[in-house]
């Protein structure tokens, strides 16, 4: 269900402060592994550019012949494509915090999200491993996905280097890259993430505290203007 809250142009309200990360690292560096992880302890919305460009293949979309050759290539959609189908699952989802993983994949996709939505990432998550590991991870992954063979991993990290690598170096050059070793196992790299995304957490939970502080101070203030003018009607009063 579309959140009302949006305005028909798909926007998000001004006043709304939405949060993106933006997951990236070479094929097979374990961004989906650990964004399962970070959604079930940090309340963020998971959105794989890769897992909803697949699904707009299944569902028959016009699109779908061209998506389903650009993937078994390892080329990268148009980001128009991509980033409606981002878009689309954003206000869907009714959260506010999202992991954009696997996107955006080269400067077209960085600058045409940027133009569109106007959203900048709280940061960019980034996997560093070696394409050896990669490699090996990606040919034992057994998910039937078309692209996980030898002849298009080799092209996906191609891509990866030539296209990907220049988004990540933009944001450091910001300070936005919280940069992983994804060479260990699995629950020690989510160690790493999650001293990511604690500051996060203390940070909404502060914000929450002021709001309330806020709140109370407001009703304190309503209640002595509600007695000030009492006094002011009784002394009026006995003035008769
Ligand atoms: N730290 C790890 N150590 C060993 N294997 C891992 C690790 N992280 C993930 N894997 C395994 O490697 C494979 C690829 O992981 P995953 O699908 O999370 O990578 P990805 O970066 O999302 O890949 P892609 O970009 O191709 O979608 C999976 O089979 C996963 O179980
Ligand atoms: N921004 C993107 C993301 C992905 N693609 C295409 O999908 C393939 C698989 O992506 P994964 O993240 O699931 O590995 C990728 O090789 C691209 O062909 C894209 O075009 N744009």
């Amino acid at each position: 269900m579309v959140d009302s809250s949006k305005d028909v142009n798909g926007n998000f309200p001004g006043d709304k402060k939405i949060i993106v990360v933006f997951v990236l690292g070479g094929p097979g560096s374990g961004k989906g592994t650990q964004c399962t992880r970070i959604v079930e302890n940090f309340g963020f919305t998971h959105l794989s550019a890769g897992d909803l460009l697949r699904a707009e293949i299944k569902s028959g979309s016009e699109n779908g012949t061209m998506i389903s050759n650009m993937i078994k290539e390892g080329k990268i959609v148009p980001s128009e494509v991509t980033i409606n189908l981002l878009q689309k699952a954003m206000l869907e989802s009714g959260n506010d915090k999202f992991l954009i993983d696997g996107f955006p994949r080269n400067e077209e996709n960085r600058a045409a999200f940027e133009n569109v939505t106007k959203i900048e990432p709280e940061f960019v998550l980034f996997f560093d491993c070696p394409e050896e590991e990669m490699e090996q991870r990606l040919l034992s992954r057994n998910q039937g996905r078309d692209d996980d063979n030898i002849q298009t991993i080799r092209k996906r990290f191609r891509v990866f280097v030539e296209s990907s690598l220049p988004v990540v170096e933009y944001y450091d050059m910001k300070g936005k890259v919280q940069k992983v070793d994804a060479l260990k196992p699995i629950d020690e790299v989510f160690e790493s993430v999650k001293a990511i995304f604690a500051p996060l957490n203390r940070a909404a939970s502060d914000d929450n505290k002021l709001h309330y502080i806020q709140g109370i101070l407001f009703v304190r203030a309503a209640e002595a203007r509600f007695e000030c003018s009492r006094i002011s009607l009784i002394r009026w009063m006995i003035s008769f």
